[in-house]
């Protein structure tokens, strides 16, 4: 990479306006307070030099005291510390609220992408651009910009200060700096291709640990808990390697920019000290050329420092903007909302569905007339679950039609059929929000309304041992609930929620067999009105509900239309 794409490369890549927009919003008014006072504070930084070497001649002309020079250096020191500490008070806040804007507009857009997208997405690598990648990419805003600005402005000040005082020395002393400044150049180049490499390395390793400690206890119970280990210890290896080389790029900066700055500021003396004493240049002029170079030191550190920042929040930003570009256009704010459809009579012809894998699932035709229950039956991997994302419009045909009241799935009308098309899915899991949350997903159900299907499926006492009843968090920190008990709260929200269509897969996993058949009872009454499908290998299920549909007689029959049993 040539060092003109290096540096251009670094403002395309952070110049994500669409990310940047949603980032900034609410804060860019504290933004510019904060880089009003990074330019006060710069300005009042290099003007105590200026105003040192005026006290100290002043000091050697007269010997009085020269009160108004010093209450001038005494303010901008005041102006400097103020300036200083509100800015970084203002950027923190900004900051704070520009990490939370981007991961809520994030994940917004994560969630609302259609689900056969959303679910193609690693959960642990999305887990580690959400919440570490936006940290990282936010810094160059509200740390090394103005570091930049800032440290950028001082050195500007003080070198045309170092300038008027002593061209000469000020020559010899950029000599020495272009020197260091092409070696700190190489040394961030190396920089720049190791923060991408290790970026990933530790991405691979916190996905993989996110995967490990979410299925702990299946891996547990399958006694693959050494493996897993082994797995996560060769990725933290890599991870680790990686790390220690950007460390070892990293530490570099400083000393060569401290090595840079010391010898400057020791040929200054010996140099200055020799024009001094050849009459070449005043001592007061020499005080005030050292203090320039003094207030220099600290700048110019603090631009190395941001040069490298600059090169791992790249690597954050471009892990953000492949998400970004995945995801589908924002829906706009004033599309129409959608017609009620209500529908009743559900037919499928010829559907096939490939999954990014490159797996193909194809089913046969189906026609079924509501309201009424039918069981979906077939062999494990036959594609019912697969039938059932398609139905619910969470996915969309590779060929063929699914059609609800002769309306055809398509994008235009997936939102439609989503909202009376209800799937009740096989992975579910209680969210860590209180149990109503769990039952309601934000629906308005009463309490009374909730406890009076408790009742009906005889769970009350459940309820009642909840430690703040319906209130109670779920969760690590909240109550702990069975898996039945949480199957329970998901099959609540269907039977309280009463569409259309219900498309239950396997409703009855964890249910005892008691409050299986008192849900199968609810089932049957919301059947007087809806149209439920069930995915079940369950036999007292498939006698209580006898109208069958089997997914393998369907793709024998294709293209015909498969009859119910
Ligand atoms: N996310 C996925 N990615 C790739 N292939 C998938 C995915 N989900 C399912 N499949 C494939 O699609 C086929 C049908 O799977 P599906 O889950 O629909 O079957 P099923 O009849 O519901 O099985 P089960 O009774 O075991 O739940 C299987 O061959 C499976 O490998």
């Amino acid at each position: 990479m040539t060092w003109r794409r290096f540096c251009v490369s670094t403002v395309q890549r952070t110049d994500m306006t669409s990310l940047r927009h949603h980032g900034f919003q609410g804060a860019r008014t504290w933004y510019a307070f904060g880089i009003a006072g990074t330019l006060i504070g710069s300005g009042t930084t290099a003007a105590q030099p200026y105003l040192v070497g005026r006290v100290t001649d002043s000091f050697l002309d007269s010997g009085g005291f020269p009160t108004a020079l010093l209450g001038a250096l005494a303010a901008a020191f005041a102006v400097d510390a103020l300036a200083s500490t509100s800015s970084r008070l203002l950027f923190g806040l900004a900051s704070e609220r520009f990490v939370l804007n981007l991961r809520n507009h994030l994940a917004r857009r994560v969630l609302e992408a259609p689900y056969s997208q959303s679910s193609s997405y690693d959960r642990g690598d999305l887990n580690n651009r959400l919440v570490e990648d936006i940290p990282s990419a936010q810094q160059p805003y509200f740390s090394t910009y103005p570091d930049i600005v800032g440290s950028a402005l001082v050195v500007i000040f003080c070198l045309s200060g170092m300038l008027v005082t002593s061209w000469p020395l000020t020559l010899g002393l950029l000599a020495l700096l272009v020197v260091f400044g092409l070696l700190l150049l190489v040394v961030l180049r190396r920089l720049n291709q190791v923060a991408a490499r290790s970026r990933v390395a530790e991405a691979r390793y916190s996905s993989f640990l996110y995967e490990v400690l979410y299925n702990l206890m299946p891996l547990k119970a399958l006694t693959a808990e050494r493996w897993a280990a082994g797995e996560l210890g060769a990725r933290a290896g890599d991870a680790r390697y990686l790390g220690n080389r950007l460390v070892g790029y990293s530490s570099l900066i400083l000393p060569v920019v401290n090595i840079g700055t010391q010898l400057g500021l020791v040929g200054v003396l010996l140099a200055g000290g020799y024009m001094v004493t050849r009459g070449d240049l005043e001592t007061s002029a020499l005080v005030a050329y050292f203090l320039y170079l003094v207030y220099m030191v600290s700048p110019l550190v603090s631009l190395g420092i941001a040069l490298g920042d600059l090169r791992e929040a790249d690597a954050s930003w471009e892990r953000l903007r492949t998400l970004e570009s995945t995801l589908p256009p924002e829906p706009s704010p004033t599309s129409p909302s959608p017609h009620a459809l209500s529908p009743t009579r559900l037919a499928t012809r010829e559907v096939t569905y490939t999954y990014p894998s490159g797996e193909t699932v194809r089913l046969g035709d189906l026609a079924l007339t509501g309201p009424g229950t039918y069981c979906l039956v077939g062999d494990n991997g036959s594609g019912k679950s697969t039938l059932l994302s398609l139905l619910s419009a969470l996915r969309l045909p590779t060929s063929g039609a699914v059609t609800w009241n002769d309306v055809a799935v398509s994008p235009q009308t997936a939102l439609q059929v989503r909202q009376e098309v209800l799937l009740l899915t096989q992975e579910r899991d209680a969210l860590s929000v209180t149990v109503r949350d769990n039952i309601c997903l934000g629906q308005a159900f009463s309490d009374a309304e909730i406890l009076a299907l408790a009742e009906r499926l005889d769970a009350q006492d459940f309820f009642r041992s909840l430690p703040d009843g319906l209130d109670s968090v779920i969760g690590a920190e909240g109550v702990g609930l069975s898996g039945g008990q949480k199957q329970l709260l998901f099959v609540m929200h269907v039977l309280l929620l009463r569409p259309p269509v219900a498309l239950l897969d396997e409703f009855s996993a964890n249910l005892d067999a008691r409050t299986k058949t008192l849900v199968s009872e609810e089932i049957a009454r919301l059947a007087d009105s809806s149209l439920v499908l069930l995915i079940t290998h369950d036999e007292t299920l498939l006698e209580r509900f006898p109208s069958h549909v089997e997914l393998e007689r369907l793709a024998a029959a294709h293209p015909s239309t498969a009859e119910t049993e």
